[in-house]
C-alpha cells in the first residue's frame, strides 16, 4: 500500500491533468448513464405511439452519444499527456538517480536488469497512473450510478439483476492478487533474457573466437524457455479468471429477463422501463471487466513500483557535502594513509588493498608494478573517488578527498584506460569530451601532442569522423592515443594512465610512448605498467602485491634492496633500458 500511495506521489506535478480527466470522465458517465434511461422512454413512446416523443428522445439519444464521444476523445488526450508526462519524468529520475550511484553499484548489476526496470517497469507505471487510476474511478462510479439508476425504477428488480457484481468484482480482485506475482516474475524472467542477450552482444568477439555460439544459444534458449513456461502459467490464470469475470454478468441478465419479463407479462412494470433496465445492465458489463483489469494493472504497477523504487532508494555511497571546496592549490602531491580497499566486505573476500601508505611528489611519475590482480587498478581508482577506501585516507594537496567536491576533483584528474571508451561521435567530439568548449586549435594541439594527428588526418572524415560503437573501429593502439589527447585537453593535476599497449607494433609502441612522455610533463602521472620500458618513464617505482606494497623507490634503490624487484627486472624482458637508467634519455628508454 506504502508503494501505491508513493506511486501516486507521481502525479503531483500533473494534478490539473488528472482533474481534468476525471472531470471529463465524469462527464461522459453522466451520458453513459442517461442513455439506458432515454433508451427506456423511446421504447414507452412506441408503446403509446407518440411519434414526436420517440423523434425527441431518439435525437437526445444522438445527442448523448456524441456528447459522451466528444468527452471520451478529450479525457484520452489530457490523460494521454498525463501518462506520458509520468514516463517522461520518471526516465529522467531513473537516469539522474543511476548517473549518481557509484561504480561500485554497477559492478554488481546487470545492464540488462537495469534497462529492463527502465522500460518495462516505467511503462506498466505510467499506464496504471495515465489510464488505470481513472479506469477504476469511472468504472466504480459507472457502477455505483448505473445501480442508484436501477435502484429508483426498481429496487427488487435491481437486487436481483446487480447479484453477480460483487462476485465479479471479488473474483476481479483475486485474479489481480494471483496475477500479480506470475505478472512479476515473467518481468523478472524477461529482465533475464535481455541480460542474456546483452552480455552475447557485448561478449560477441569472445563468443566468436571461441567458437562457443552453441552455448550462448543454449544459454538463451534456457531463458527463453524459463520466459515461456511462466508467461504459460500467467496465460492460463488469464484464460480461467476472465472468461468467468465476462460469464458472471450474463446470470444478472439472464435472471432480469426472467423475473423482468414475467413482470412485464403479469402487467406490474412497463416494457420501458424493463427496456431501461436492461440497457443499464449491459451498460454495465463493460464497466465491471474494466474494474477487473484496472485493479490487474494497479497490481501490476505496484509490482514495478516496487522494483523502480528499489533504485530510487538506493543511496549514492560517495556523495559531496554540499559547498564542499575543490582541490587547494598545489602541484598534485598524492598521499596515500593506511589505505585498504575492500570491494566486498560482506562476501568476505580479501580486500583488493591492504594498508597501503605511499607518497607521490608533486610532478613526478610513479610506476605501479605488480602481478595482475595485485590491486594496481584499485590503487587508482582511489584518487578520483571511484571507490572510497575502506579504511585509510588519500590526500592531493593536502586535502583527503573524500572533503573535496567530487565533479572540482575529478576534473583534475584524467584517466587513460588500458581499454579506452570511446563514444559513439566525432573524433573531435571524444577528444573533448572533458572539454566540450575547446577551441578547434586546443583539440587538434592535444592531437598532435598525443601523437593521434596524423593518423586521424588520414581518417575519411578527419576529426570529423564518427568512431565507437556505431562508428568508425579504431585499432587498440589510436583508441588509446585519442584517449591520451582527451586527457591532455583536460590539463589535470594528476594523470593515471594504464599502460597496456603490448599487442601493439614497434612503431606504435614508440609513438604511444612519446604520447605517453608529452601528457606525463609538469604534472603527477601514476602509470600501471607492463613492462619495463614502461617503467623505464617513472621516477619512482611502487610494487605491489596481494593488494600490499611490496617495495616503493627509484629504479636504483629497489634494485639494490629489494629481491622481489630484482626478480621482476631479471625475469621481464631484458630491457637495457633499465639498467643504464639514470636519468631516463628519450634513446635509452625506447624512444
Ligand atoms: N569492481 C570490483 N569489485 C570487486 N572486486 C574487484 C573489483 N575490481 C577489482 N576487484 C578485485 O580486486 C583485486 C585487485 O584487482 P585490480 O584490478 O586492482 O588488480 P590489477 O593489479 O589492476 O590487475 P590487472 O593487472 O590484472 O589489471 C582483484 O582480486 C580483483 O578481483
Amino acid at each position: 500500500m506504502a508503494i501505491f500511495w508513493r506511486l501516486l506521489g507521481f502525479l503531483r506535478p500533473h494534478k490539473v491533468g488528472v482533474w481534468a480527466s476525471l472531470f471529463f470522465a465524469m462527464a461522459a458517465m453522466g451520458f453513459t448513464v442517461a442513455i439506458p434511461a432515454l433508451t427506456g422512454a423511446v421504447v414507452t413512446a412506441i408503446q403509446e405511439g407518440d411519434a414526436d416523443n420517440v423523434t425527441r428522445y431518439g435525437m437526445f439519444i444522438l445527442a448523448a452519444a456524441f456528447g459522451r464521444w466528444v468527452l471520451t476523445v478529450i479525457r484520452r488526450l489530457i490523460a494521454g499527456r498525463v501518462s506520458l508526462g509520468v514516463e517522461f519524468d520518471l526516465r529522467q529520475r531513473v537516469y539522474t538517480h543511476l548517473q549518481g550511484l557509484e561504480l561500485g553499484f554497477f559492478d554488481r548489476q546487470q545492464t540488462g536488469q537495469l534497462m529492463s526496470r527502465a522500460t518495462v517497469d516505467l511503462q506498466s507505471v505510467r499506464f496504471f497512473l495515465g489510464y488505470g487510476l481513472i479506469f477504476i474511478t469511472q468504472s466504480a462510479l459507472t457502477i455505483v450510478f448505473t445501480a442508484v439508476a436501477m435502484f429508483i425504477i426498481d429496487p427488487v428488480l435491481a437486487a436481483i439483476a446487480l447479484i453477480p457484481v460483487p462476485f465479479v468484482v471479488w473474483i476481479a480482485f483475486r485474479y489481480g492478487r494471483i496475477a500479480r506475482p506470475a505478472q512479476q516474475e515473467v518481468q523478472q524472467r524477461i529482465a533475464e533474457t535481455t541480460a542474456e542477450a546483452e552480455e552475447t552482444i557485448g561478449g560477441v568477439r569472445i563468443v566468436k573466437a571461441f567458437a562457443r555460439e552453441d552455448r550462448q544459444e543454449a544459454r538463451f534458449e534456457h531463458a527463453v524457455g524459463r520466459v515461456f513456461d511462466q508467461s504459460m502459467y500467467a496465460t492460463r490464470l488469464r484464460a480461467f479468471y476472465q472468461p468467468l469475470i465476462g460469464f458472471l454478468p450474463q446470470l444478472g441478465l439472464a435472471l432480469l429477463l426472467l423475473v423482468g419479463g414475467t413482470q412485464v407479462i403479469n402487467g406490474s412494470m412497463s416494457l420501458g422501463h424493463f427496456t431501461a433496465f436492461y440497457t443499464y445492465l449491459v451498460t454495465l458489463l463493460g464497466p465491471m471487466r474494466m474494474l477487473g483489469m484496472a485493479l490487474g494493472m494497479a497490481q501490476r504497477a505496484v509490482a514495478s513500483g516496487a522494483r523502480l523504487f528499489e533504485i530510487l532508494d538506493r543511496e549514492p555511497r560517495i556523495t559531496t557535502a554540499p559547498g564542499a571546496p575543490p582541490l587547494p592549490e598545489g602541484d598534485g602531491r598524492v598521499e596515500l594513509r593506511g589505505v585498504t580497499l575492500d570491494y566486498d566486505p560482506e562476501r568476505g573476500t580479501a580486500p583488493a588493498l591492504r594498508g597501503i601508505d605511499l607518497t607521490v611528489e608533486a610532478g613526478t611519475t610513479l610506476a605501479l608494478v605488480g602481478g595482475t590482480g595485485s590491486g594496481k587498478t584499485s590503487l587508482v581508482a582511489l584518487l578520483p573517488r571511484l571507490y572510497d577506501p575502506t579504511a585509510g585516507e588519500v590526500l592531493i594537496d593536502g586535502a583527503n578527498v573524500r572533503d573535496l567536491d567530487i565533479d572540482a576533483l575529478r576534473s583534475d584528474i584524467a584517466v587513460v584506460d588500458d581499454d579506452p571508451f570511446l563514444f559513439s561521435a566525432s573524433v573531435r567530439e571524444n577528444i573533448a569530451y572533458a572539454r566540450p568548449d575547446a577551441t578547434d586549435e586546443q583539440v587538434e594541439e592535444a592531437a598532435r601532442r598525443a601523437q593521434a594527428a596524423e593518423f586521424i588526418d588520414r581518417l575519411p572524415d578527419g576529426y570529423e569522423t564518427r568512431v565507437g560503437e556505431r562508428g568508425l573501429t579504431l585499432s587498440g593502439g589510436q583508441r588509446q592515443r585519442i584517449a591520451i589527447a582527451r586527457a591532455l585537453l583536460a590539463e589535470p593535476r594528476i594523470l593515471v594512465l594504464d599502460d597496456a599497449t603490448s599487442a601493439v607494433d614497434a612503431s606504435t609502441e614508440q609513438q604511444i610512448k612519446l604520447a605517453l612522455r608529452e601528457a606525463m610533463q609538469g604534472r603527477t602521472t601514476f602509470i600501471i605498467a607492463h613492462r619495463l620500458s614502461t617503467i623505464a618513464l617513472a621516477d619512482e617505482i611502487a610494487v605491489l602485491e596481494d593488494g600490499e606494497l611490496a617495495c616503493h623507490g627509484t629504479h636504483d634503490e629497489l634494485l639494490e634492496h629489494n629481491a622481489l624487484y630484482r626478480e621482476i627486472v631479471e625475469k621481464g624482458l631484458p630491457d637495457q633500458v633499465f639498467l643504464n637508467r639514470k636519468p631516463v634519455e628519450p634513446e635509452v628508454a625506447g624512444l
